[in-house]
């Protein structure tokens, strides 16, 4: 089942000074499977963000498709964004209710709170988190909407490498446990080798799809560095075209 359809003919902003303003994406075409987790590679200022953006119905200024396959009446998505954006007038359990119905099922809230390991954290306040903790708690929140489709802005950034790791392994779990489409957006080819099941390649604006490469480690191995690395190789040297990218 496909579970994304983009067809994004154009998508300009407006420039005041340099007509005709920025063209940020032109014909990107993709589809995208059901309950994947894919990790759109980019170089920085291609359109990754652009590009969620659109998805998340935040930027409607565009020619051109998205569709979304949806079990709910209207398309649900999910976004955790670089900075978690936690209201720090409110607990890590009200952060993540907030945009739950009032007769949600509060067991919901404490399986997604004992998975990424925050039940002890759920009275405290945004203040007294760490980094990690403030973006496990963003990726719960995402998740207890129950979305058709999870958008994730390079969620790990400025994270040092054995929280990022962590983080990672939580993520993962959480999604094998309630799998969806998820579209993960990363600079970092060994971070999308570890999460991905597919990775898409995009390139410098106007953004285009470049390759679209099957990560076929399997699950119980992609803690392993030395496979990561060994497919990262082999990777390049078959895609030259990957290299430029990055
Ligand atoms: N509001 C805006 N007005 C004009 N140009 C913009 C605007 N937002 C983004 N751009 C430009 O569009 C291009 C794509 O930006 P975008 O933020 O989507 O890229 P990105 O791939 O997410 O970048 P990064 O990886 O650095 O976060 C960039 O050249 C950027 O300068």
């Amino acid at each position: 089942m496909t579970a994304i359809r983009i067809d994004i003919v154009d998508k300009t902003y407006p420039s005041q000074r340099q007509s005709p303003g920025h063209r940020a994406i032109a014909d990107l075409k993709l589809e995208l499977p059901s309950n994947e987790f894919i990790c759109l590679v980019g170089p920085s200022g291609c359109g990754k963000t652009t590009l969620l953006n659109i998805l998340a119905g935040l930027d409607r200024d565009y020619r051109g498709e998205i569709t979304v396959e949806h079990r709910h009446k209207t398309p649900k998505i999910g976004y955790v964004f670089q900075n978690p954006r936690l209201l720090p007038w409110k607990t890590v359990r009200e952060n993540i209710t907030l945009a739950l119905p009032t007769d949600h099922d509060p067991k919901t809230v404490d399986a997604l709170l004992d998975t990424m390991q925050l039940t002890d954290a759920q009275q405290v306040y945004p203040e007294r988190l760490s980094l990690g903790m403030s973006r496990r708690v963003s990726i719960i929140r995402a998740f207890a909407i129950d979305p058709d489709v999870l958008l994730m802005d390079e969620p790990f950034v400025s994270l040092d490498a054995p929280t990022a790791r962590q983080v990672r392994e939580l993520l993962i779990r959480l999604w094998q446990q309630r799998p969806h489409t998820v579209l993960f957006v990363t600079h970092d080819l060994r971070e999308a080798i570890a999460l991905a099941d597919r990775l898409v390649f995009l390139s410098s604006p106007p953004m285009q799809a470049i390759s679209e490469i099957r990560v076929n480690i399997p699950r119980d191995k992609r803690d392993d560095e030395t496979a990561i690395e060994a497919f990262r190789q082999k990777l390049l040297q078959d895609h030259p075209e990957i290299r430029a990218l990055l």
